[in-house]
């Protein structure tokens, strides 16, 4: 397993090892020994999996308010997504910057999303599959989300007219977001 680091120090892109033949392959997708040993340490509890019919569903930009805020472990298994962080710790010097990366079938990369960062992505062909691991369990109360487009974070999305949810479409911007993360 390789782990690279991103422009966010707590943010971490992962590589398994893929062990192909003429079957097919094999990976450890998750691993706790050996994740814990390269420093990601978590207590996942849940996992969640969702398909995205089209390309250009774009979900997000989601977080959960502390106490209920949840790291999350994203990967892809059929398909591509353009996956997204932004930095939404209010003392933090890298305030409303984002990072985004392609998590796909083919790349098998993982990106780990730390408490603090709110996600989203963009699916780049149809029939794409996510799945994900969180360490906090899922709070309606505390879910809340920023608006994919707010100009303020300069996302470059790699689709105009994204698909989203009636939820999604009504997030409020970076700057009248309710946030308590410090
Ligand atoms: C996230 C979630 C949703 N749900 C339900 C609520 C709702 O009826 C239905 C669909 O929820 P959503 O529209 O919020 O699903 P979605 O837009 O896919 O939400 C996800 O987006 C990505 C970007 C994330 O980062 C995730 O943490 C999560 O917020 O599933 C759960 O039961 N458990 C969960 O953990």
């Amino acid at each position: 397993m390789k782990i690279y680091p991103t422009k966010f120090e707590e943010v971490k892109l992962i590589e398994p090892v893929v062990f192909e033949d003429s079957r097919g392959f094999f990976m450890e997708s998750y691993n706790e020994q050996s994740f814990k040993i390269s420093g990601v340490n978590y207590s996942f509890v849940q996992d969640n999996h969702s398909l995205s019919c089209d390309a250009g569903v774009l979900r997000g930009l989601h977080y959960q308010l502390e106490p209920k805020a949840q790291t999350k472990l994203i990967r892809v298994i059929a398909g591509a997504i353009f996956d997204v962080v932004v930095d939404i710790r209010k003392s933090s010097p890298t305030f409303g910057q984002w990072y985004g990366v392609i998590l796909s079938e083919f790349n098998k990369r993982q990106l780990l999303v730390p408490k603090g960062f709110a996600h989203g992505f963009c699916t780049l062909v149809p029939n794409t599959q996510v799945i994900y691991k969180v360490d906090e369990y899922y709070s309606p109360e505390h879910d809340r989300g920023i608006l994919w487009n707010d100009p303020s974070l300069g996302i470059e999305w790699p689709v105009s007219n994204p698909r989203l949810s009636a939820k999604d479409e009504k997030h409020p911007l970076l700057r009248d977001a309710e946030i308590n993360f410090i």
